[in-house]
């Protein structure tokens, strides 16, 4: 951090304090994950990044009543217009020396709806456990295009994110001291619903799963790509959880309604953490390790057993690495464009 910006609080000095973004981090499964770091390491600077200036204030006084000594900063980004990335990631160049961990949580399913003809034969088939688990083929979303003439979901989930990881490079990227990206990705990623001659998915109706599969890719080419400059990738997901983006899936009274069935299908499905606390278990654990130790192909999993018991499941993602290359190279192409236009 630089100290012209920011006091250095009584007991640390800066080279101990860590330095955490989230995006997304006023509500849901970003919230619980800023609560967790902060009962596991007081010591933490961290900063909300997140597009509602009142709703982040509201989520800080929420942080600060739960631990009234965090140092709990805030930044205004919109990670669905590139302008605003470029802009925010110009004011935390100016903040901070450094980033330890950058969580790139914020994301969203605009207009889901449910495939209620794909839900009663998925009940009766041999997939039923994994419908549940990953909702595959339930759920449609209708997408839109913002100012840039881009997708909306794909600049939300990823693209947005890419453009700040990018800019932040020289913040990220210490091979002495490695730094981490952590993606709040989906089981609900598919890869049937990416189509690399379509990383937009503008003629699709699944970009929700297309961008999270995206999201795989992307991580998979930033281990290969950043590595060696100490900058490490993962993607986690977070089980099922209720969080306004699932209250917009369902009304609140039917998720109610069916709690005691959703508790039951964890008995045979860990993936239910319900929680944004529990759902934030994968999050928190990946803050604790090495990231040598972590594997670039496997998806961290928040998973809830049938007593409660919060763990980690790792299980390896099913990507296609010639995709993921291809991807890579259209968002450069897409970056360029970019920054022709914002720079
Ligand atoms: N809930 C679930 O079951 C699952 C969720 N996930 C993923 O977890 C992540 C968090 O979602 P969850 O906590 O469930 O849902 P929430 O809707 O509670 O949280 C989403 C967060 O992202 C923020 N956000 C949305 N759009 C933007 C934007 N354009 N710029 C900046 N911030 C934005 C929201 O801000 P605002 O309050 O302003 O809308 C909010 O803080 C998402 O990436 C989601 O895909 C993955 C698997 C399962
Ligand atoms: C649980 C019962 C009895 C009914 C609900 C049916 C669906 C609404 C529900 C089943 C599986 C769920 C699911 C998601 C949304 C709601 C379901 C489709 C997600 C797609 C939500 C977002 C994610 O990222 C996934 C991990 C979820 C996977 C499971």
């Amino acid at each position: 951090m630089k100290e012209a910006a920011w006091s250095v609080k009584g007991r640390w000095t800066d080279a101990e304090r860590k330095v955490v973004m989230v995006t997304g981090a006023n509500s849901g499964i970003g919230l619980a994950l800023c609560t967790r770091l902060l009962a596991r390491e007081p010591s933490l600077h961290l900063c909300l990044a997140c597009r509602s200036t009142v709703r982040a204030e509201g989520a800080r006084r929420e942080l600060l009543a739960a631990h009234p000594g965090a140092d709990v900063a805030l930044l205004r980004v919109d990670v669905s217009d590139v302008e605003s990335v470029y802009r925010a990631a110009q004011q935390i160049k100016q903040r901070y020396t450094r980033l330890d961990y950058l969580y790139l949580n914020a994301g969203i399913m605009p207009n889901p709806r449910i495939n209620w003809s794909a839900y009663f034969s998925g009940l009766f088939s041999r997939n039923v456990v994994r419908m549940f688990s990953t909702g595959e083929g339930l759920l449609t979303q209708e997408d839109s295009v913002n100012e840039d003439g881009l997708q909306h979901v794909f600049t939300t989930n990823v693209f947005g994110h890419f453009i700040l990881i990018r800019q932040l490079e020289d913040l990220l990227c210490h091979p002495d001291t490695p730094s981490q990206l952590v993606w709040t990705s989906s089981s609900n990623a598919r890869a049937s619903a990416f189509n690399a001659s379509d990383p937009q998915h503008k003629k699709g109706c699944e970009p929700y799963s297309s961008s999270k599969y995206a999201v795989d890719l992307l991580s998979v080419v930033l281990n290969q790509q950043y590595n060696e400059k100490g900058l490490y990738s993962s993607v986690v997901c977070p089980g099922l959880v209720m969080t306004n983006m699932t209250y917009n899936i369902l009304p609140a009274f039917f998720w109610t309604l069916i709690l005691p069935i959703m508790w039951l299908i964890r008995m045979f499905t860990n993936t239910y953490t319900l929680s944004p606390k529990n759902g934030a278990e994968a999050l928190v654990w990946l803050f604790g390790k090495k990231p040598v130790s972590l594997d670039p192909l496997v998806k961290y999993k928040s998973s809830t057993s049938g007593m409660g018991k919060n763990y980690v499941q790792a299980d390896k993602m099913n990507v296609n690495l010639e995709d993921a290359e291809r991807f890579f190279e259209y968002l450069i192409k897409l970056e360029a464009e970019m920054n022709e236009k914002y720079k």
